[in-house]
């Protein structure tokens, strides 16, 4: 027979309902404690926008987003699952963007990946403004009616091949999502025309394009002709492609995408490497964003 059949039922102080209350009374504490905290916080961020050190710049700055959740993560313990950390702590970092002035995210309807990641990634407070497709959210972008667009990670046919014609430097890449991730959840990356922001741990997107307007014997170049010199000239320059190099045949042109590590930024010496090696070739970085954390064991929660 339980031993709580034979103790005299409220004589206990470790009643089960005692307990449960003494508990939850800890629980009350520690979210006034965090409520407390999350208010300052917001109060240094709000602070921060009057004081404008920041000047026009954008408000958004996904390096400095990377770098607080790469902290955070790193001196994480306990039974918390990290992917709930990081959802906490996206769900702060957007609200506190969004409080620094309107952000509206454009993405290309009917794209529920783009859509799940473009939430993941902004949470409830960005306004999703949905276009007819990437040009048309890059278009919303360019205009200034969004501050960012969501876009699907680059591949060579269809909507997904929007990097051949981005209007770099103009507009640029600035995050692949999810930037944390345990299991596998929807993708994306996002553009914008403040351009990328670093985070100490990088990786750039370069396009080169093989042949252009009517130049004939370019303008024919075969994929493995292509593939060969992008690798041999990442090589002579110093850079260490990240992911395999993606190849397009596009406006009358071979285009190919390659991921390097590193940020590289329009001034890098490397690009000069590039393009001696390259000189027919047009070699143009798109912008960068924070290594991804592949977590390593899996956890409940996803990620964000
Ligand atoms: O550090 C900044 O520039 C901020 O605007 C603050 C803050 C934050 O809440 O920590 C908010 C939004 C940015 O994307 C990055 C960081």
């Amino acid at each position: 027979m339980p031993e709580r059949m034979t103790a005299a039922p409220d004589a206990s102080p470790a009643a089960p309902e005692d307990a449960l209350a003494a508990l939850r009374g800890e629980i009350d504490a520690l979210d006034d404690a965090l409520h407390d905290l999350v208010m300052r916080r917001a109060d240094v961020v709000a602070r921060m926008a009057a004081s404008r050190v920041k000047g026009d710049a954008s408000s958004f700055r996904p390096g400095r987003e990377a770098t607080i959740l790469r902290r955070l993560l790193a001196r994480h313990s306990g039974p918390l699952p990290p992917a709930a950390l990081a959802r906490l702590w996206r769900e702060i970092l957007s609200a506190s963007n969004a409080m620094q002035g309107g952000f509206s995210v454009a993405l290309p309807e009917g794209d529920a990946e783009v859509y799940k990641a473009a939430r993941a990634r902004f949470g409830a407070m960005a306004a999703p403004d949905l276009r007819a497709g990437p040009e048309a959210a890059l278009a919303a972008l360019a205009e200034g009616v969004a501050q960012a667009a969501v876009l699907p990670v680059p591949a060579a046919e269809g909507a997904s091949a929007w990097w051949a014609g981005l209007d770099a430097p103009r507009l640029q890449v600035v995050a692949r999502l999810p930037f944390y991730a345990v299991a596998p959840v929807p993708r994306a990356m996002v553009v914008t025309r403040d351009g990328p922001d670093p985070s100490g741990d990088d990786r750039t997107l370069l396009r080169f394009a093989f042949g252009h307007g009517g130049d004939g014997a370019a303008g024919a170049a075969g994929a493995d002709e292509a593939l060969r010199a992008v690798a041999g000239a990442l090589r002579d320059a110093g850079l260490r492609p990240s992911a395999p190099t993606l190849l397009s045949r596009q406006h009358d042109a071979l285009w190919a995408l390659a991921e390097v590590e590193g940020a590289v930024a329009a001034d890098d010496a490397r690009l000069s490497a590039l393009r001696a090696r390259l000189p027919s070739n047009r070699v143009r970085p798109l912008g960068f964003y924070a290594t991804p954390i592949e977590a390593a064991a899996p956890d409940a929660g996803g990620g964000e």
